[in-house]
């Protein structure tokens, strides 16, 4: 089973328009599309469409907590969440006609000290059956980038493989914690060694950098072009095929449930980011946020390039 951790967890709605937005005007939307989201639910979604098991894990609250729950087990996702006081955020994303996506995320309620303490200990619990945790997306007020680092740090010490997908000062805390993998992007890898990252050799001296500290598998996204992967394996570029995205939003965390699913199962990591990179390609050919056929996403994989440039 993979557990995935998202602690601010969200409505994610799409709402598609037939025109471009025009500032200061009101707009009809066309179709909405409403799902489980924040990050690790999106990455449960991948999980439980490549049919493996998982448990969503984090905090929900209020009726939009109800009505994520619901969405989520609508998507065969087992959850098993900690409730709160508060209403659980929501996270709006314009589609227009152009294809341009704009997000709005709402920050997400605080939660309480001892609200955290019973998430600690489900924690516990669900990482004794857990193959792989993956801890993703951002934190809400209540819970500090050190508390979010302790539960990397534990899950770790029990000897389960962690994936963060995690930005800013975030991510640089959860580096000490040596988790299994990290997936940032190029601005986000140059935040983390305080240094400006633009070129390909700059990304795979950084993302080696980090290897060397102790992060087994370091994917660096790049967009459209597709990942740059150091493991114990090498250095990988990957590259998917040119497509016409229809949704971007939950590309990356649908890359994230993937690679989990194929680290569970124990396959190379080359063959993990190349699978990875074709289920998160074939979601951006998606309505649904976070959403891919499985078939589409085979035929992806046959496409998918993927180079050794380095040992
Ligand atoms: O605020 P976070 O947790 O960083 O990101 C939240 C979010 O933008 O991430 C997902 C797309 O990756 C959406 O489901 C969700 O709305």
């Amino acid at each position: 089973m993979i557990v995935t951790v998202t602690l601010n967890a969200s409505i994610d709605k799409a709402y598609y328009l037939d025109s471009p937005v025009v500032d200061g005007t009101v707009h009809r939307v066309s179709v909405v599309d409403n799902s489980a989201g924040g990050k690790g639910l999106n990455a449960s979604r991948a999980i439980t469409t490549l049919n493996y098991p998982v448990c969503a894990t984090g905090f929900v609250g209020g009726n939009n907590g109800r009505y994520l729950v619901e969405l989520a087990h609508k998507d065969g996702i087992t959850s098993d969440f900690i409730y709160t006081e508060q209403e659980t955020r929501s996270c709006i994303n314009i589609l227009e006609p152009n294809k341009q996506s704009t997000e709005f995320l709402e920050p997400g309620q605080p939660i309480l000290p001892e609200e955290f303490l019973a998430f600690k200990a489900k924690l516990v619990q669900l990482t004794k059956d857990a193959e792989v945790v993956t801890f993703n997306g951002s934190i809400p007020k209540g819970i500090s980038a050190e508390n979010y680092k302790e539960l990397i740090q534990e899950t770790m010490a029990a000897g389960v493989p962690c994936i963060v997908d995690a930005s800013g000062t975030l991510l640089t805390s959860c580096i000490d914690a040596l988790p299994t993998m990290i997936k940032p992007n190029t601005d986000e890898i140059g935040q983390l060694l305080k240094r400006e990252i633009t070129t390909q050799d700059e990304i795979i001296e950084a993302a080696q950098e980090l290897h060397k500290r102790g992060i087994k598998i370091i994917v660096v996204s790049l967009g459209a072009q597709g990942a740059l992967m150091v493991s114990d394996e090498g250095t990988f570029i990957a590259n998917p095929p040119k497509i016409e995205v229809i949704n971007p939003v939950g590309a990356g965390d649908t890359l994230v449930g993937s690679f989990a699913v194929a680290l569970a199962q124990r396959k190379p990591t080359s063959e993990c980011l190349t699978f990875a990179l074709s289920c998160a390609t074939a979601s951006c050919l998606s309505i649904g946020t976070g959403r891919f056929d499985q078939a589409v996403a085979a035929e992806i994989h046959k496409q998918v390039t993927i180079k050794k440039i380095a040992g």
